[in-house]
């Protein structure tokens, strides 16, 4: 986990900005792609292309909405079991997001870093591939992501909303939200997804199956840790045991980051129209690729 004076003074200070900002200032663009101004800066992303990868740094690349705080606690727990500290990251731990400044601060941390991000894997800095750094990358269905992503805008008091859940899914189909696209993500993504230094996840397998997820994911890291360990850690890493824990982790944000957790929540918002728009897409973007197979949208989205 970030040091968590860290990760909340870092929300609050985002948070602030967002009072004054309303939707239609919220994104400015680089390189294509809408970022939210509270949050990133093009300096920033000037600079992390210089930034110098370890091989020993953990990637944790996920779309928004996705579960990267679910994954950032899992792999810190197991870092935690191998390693015997603690991980804190003097960081707020999303690569993209901060002062330009940040890459020369974080030489001096210790390895194995954990860097999470919301970027497409063509916008990660090369050095990450160069020195063959492990990535774990999280995806989750499209409709969830949407609607967990759209009650994230609205519920939280100081983050600008969107008119309606129509409007809002009206923009997420074109890509105009935070980080973009979730099927230019998706394909982008797709092209890299068998590499032997990436590994899928997918958040409807670990909601299924905990224990086997995080078993999968500390094999991948090549740690060697007991049964008991993984269910411990298992144990810790619930919805529920999360949830009760946010406002300590993740501060006044934190009820609203781990919101419901559950497979299905779109059933509540999309229509007739919305599903098939959204079938289509997935269709035209995703069907016959290997990324489309793993995201397992037949069981997950058609109802
Ligand atoms: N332990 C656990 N189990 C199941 N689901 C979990 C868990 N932790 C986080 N979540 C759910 O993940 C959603 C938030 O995703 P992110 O952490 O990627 O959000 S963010 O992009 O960093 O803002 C958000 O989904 P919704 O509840 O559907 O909104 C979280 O509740």
């Amino acid at each position: 986990m970030a040091d968590q004076s860290k990760f909340i003074e870092y929300i609050d200070d985002a948070l602030e900005k967002s009072k004054e900002t309303a939707l239609s200032q919220l994104f400015f663009t680089y390189q294509g792609i809408p970022y939210p101004v509270t949050m990133c800066a093009s300096e920033t992303f000037r600079a992390l292309d210089a930034f110098e990868a370890r091989a020993d740094d953990i990637v944790l690349a996920s779309y928004p909405k996705c579960g990267s705080n679910w994954i950032l606690h899992i792999v810190s727990e197991l870092v935690f079991a191998v390693s015997k500290k603690k991980y804190t990251c003097p960081e707020f731990p999303v690569l993209e997001c901060g002062d330009a400044e940040k890459y020369q601060r974080m030489k001096l941390f210790p390895s194995p870093r954990i860097l999470t991000t919301h970027l497409h894997y063509d916008k990660l800095p090369q050095s990450i591939f160069k020195n063959k750094a492990k990535i774990l990358v999280i995806f989750r269905n499209p409709k969830d992501t949407a609607v967990s992503f759209f009650r994230f805008h609205n519920d939280v008091p100081d983050i600008p909303s969107y008119a309606s859940w129509d409007e809002f899914f009206r923009q997420f189909m074109k890509g105009q939200v935070s980080w973009g696209s979730y099927f230019d993500f998706a394909i982008n993504w797709n092209k890299y997804i068998d590499n032997e230094n990436v590994k899928f996840i997918l958040y409807e397998d670990l909601k299924e199956n905990l224990v086997v997820g995080i078993k999968e994911i500390s094999e991948f890291l090549g740690f060697s840790l007991a049964d008991e360990q993984i269910r411990a850690i298992s144990a810790q890493s619930t919805f529920q045991a999360m949830r009760e824990n946010s406002q300590e982790s993740h501060g006044a944000i934190g009820p609203f980051l781990f919101r419901k957790g559950e497979v299905g929540d779109w059933k509540n918002l999309f229509n007739e129209t919305q599903n098939q728009e959204m079938d289509e897409r997935f269709k035209e973007c995703l069907a016959g690729t290997f990324l489309g197979a793993k995201l397992k949208y037949e069981s997950h989205c058609l109802a």
